[in-house]
């Protein structure tokens, strides 16, 4: 089964430039977790810090009991060997064949003898759809393909932990739908932990357990897929809806000169007021195993039902199954749920897997400001 992650308090500048601030969040074992952000809120440099190619100044990213920021080189080089990384191109050898490309970790990092490394490699490419295609060099096949070779190598060392940047990047709409069932029959498969960096709504909508955004230099929010697609921060609103309106611009952020103006044009009511559908997560192909993730999710998301908005709670609730027995009567959820009540965000707590900050309130750093 897949491993926890633990991030905790993790800062990264380069320079004078502040990447992010103080991110908390877990990753919990096993499930799908997506990260959304606009480009450049510095998602990519989060999945390298994960992995300890990235060294934030401040905080940790506990794997295992080995801290991937500040722990000895050595220790960092072991644990990396926990991960397995799908990059956006592939990240292939133009000049090996696909069967070398994938059986190039297994050559580097094991002793394993050309049987064995032949019957791990054919495994994994018929894994993700690509058996007959060994012979063939990465410049011979489609950009789809090249994902999925990559992700075949990301597979080859049976990794506890999988970091997908971008499956969908370059992909039509139906290798996109065919891309997201793959994660997902993986996670079936393998009951690794996941995390996808992506800005594909469909893949945010159908395939993570939890989901977090990056913005403004800080995690929105990060918990249970429910809280994030049914939030009403207008980030989030406007970053599910495509939208042009709100506060996130061509050059990520808006001006407030430029917020203040769309505000005035809004008379006939906020971008966000519209709820939002939470559409079923999708299910593995039929003839594989159920994803055990499911069940260890279901039973963390219910112990923390009552710490989630009203919203929230409702979808959860409503994607239970029918043969479920009912929940039993809790007084913090009736409290919340009358009339007329302001939903609660969802307080930080790593623990619960849930964290959410308010980026309208002005921070110590003066990256929080008011726009
Ligand atoms: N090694 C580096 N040195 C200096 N700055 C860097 C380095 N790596 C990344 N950055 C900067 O960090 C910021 C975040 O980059 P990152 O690639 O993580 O964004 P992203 O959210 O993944 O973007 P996209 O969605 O467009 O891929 C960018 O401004 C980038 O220029």
């Amino acid at each position: 089964m897949g491993i926890e992650v633990t991030v905790q308090g993790l800062t990264k500048s380069f320079g004078k430039k502040n990447i992010w601030q103080d991110l908390s969040l877990t990753l919990p074992a096993g499930e799908v977790s997506v990260m959304l952000g606009p480009s450049g809120t510095g998602k990519t440099v989060f999945l390298k810090s994960l992995i300890g190619l990235v060294r934030p100044e401040r905080g940790s990213v506990l794997v295992d009991g080995v801290d991937m920021v500040r722990s000895r080189e050595r220790d960092v080089y072991e644990a990396r060997k926990k991960f397995g990384l799908m990059f956006q191109d592939g990240a292939l050898f133009g000049s090996m064949n696909l069967f070398d490309n994938i059986a190039f970790p297994l050559r580097e990092h094991t002793k394993k003898k050309e049987t064995e490394i032949r019957r791990v490699v054919m495994e994994r490419l018929e894994m993700v759809g690509l058996a007959g295609d060994e012979d063939k060099l990465p410049g011979e096949i489609s950009g789809g393909m090249r994902k999925r070779a990559g992700l075949a190598r990301a597979l080859v060392l049976d990794p506890q932990i999988i970091l997908c940047d971008e499956p969908d990047s370059g992909l039509d709409p139906v290798r996109t739908a065919f891309t997201s069932q793959l994660l997902i029959d993986l996670n079936a498969q393998i009951d690794a932990t996941m995390l996808i960096v992506t800005h594909n709504l469909d893949i945010a909508a159908t395939v993570p357990d939890n989901m977090g955004m990056l913005f403004r230099r800080n995690l929105v929010t990060f918990g249970p897929r429910e809280v994030l697609l049914t939030s009403e921060e207008p980030v989030i609103a406007q970053f599910l809806s495509g939208s042009r309106t709100g506060p996130i611009g061509m050059s990520e952020e808006k001006d407030a000169a430029t917020l203040a103006r769309e505000a005035d044009g809004q008379a006939a009511g906020p971008l966000h007021a519209v709820p939002r559908e939470v559409v079923p997560q999708l299910e593995p192909t039929p003839g594989l195993p159920e994803r055990q993730a499911v069940r260890r999710r279901r039973e963390r998301v219910l112990g923390m039902l009552d710490q989630l908005p009203p919203a929230a709670r409702r979808a959860v609730e409503a994607s239970l199954p029918q043969n479920m027995p009912p929940l039993p009567q809790r007084t913090s959820l009736a409290r919340r749920g009358r009339p007329g009540e302001e939903p609660q965000a969802a307080g930080v707590d790593p623990n619960a897997a849930t964290a959410s900050v308010d980026i309208s309130r002005p921070g110590p750093s003066g990256s929080r400001e008011r726009p």
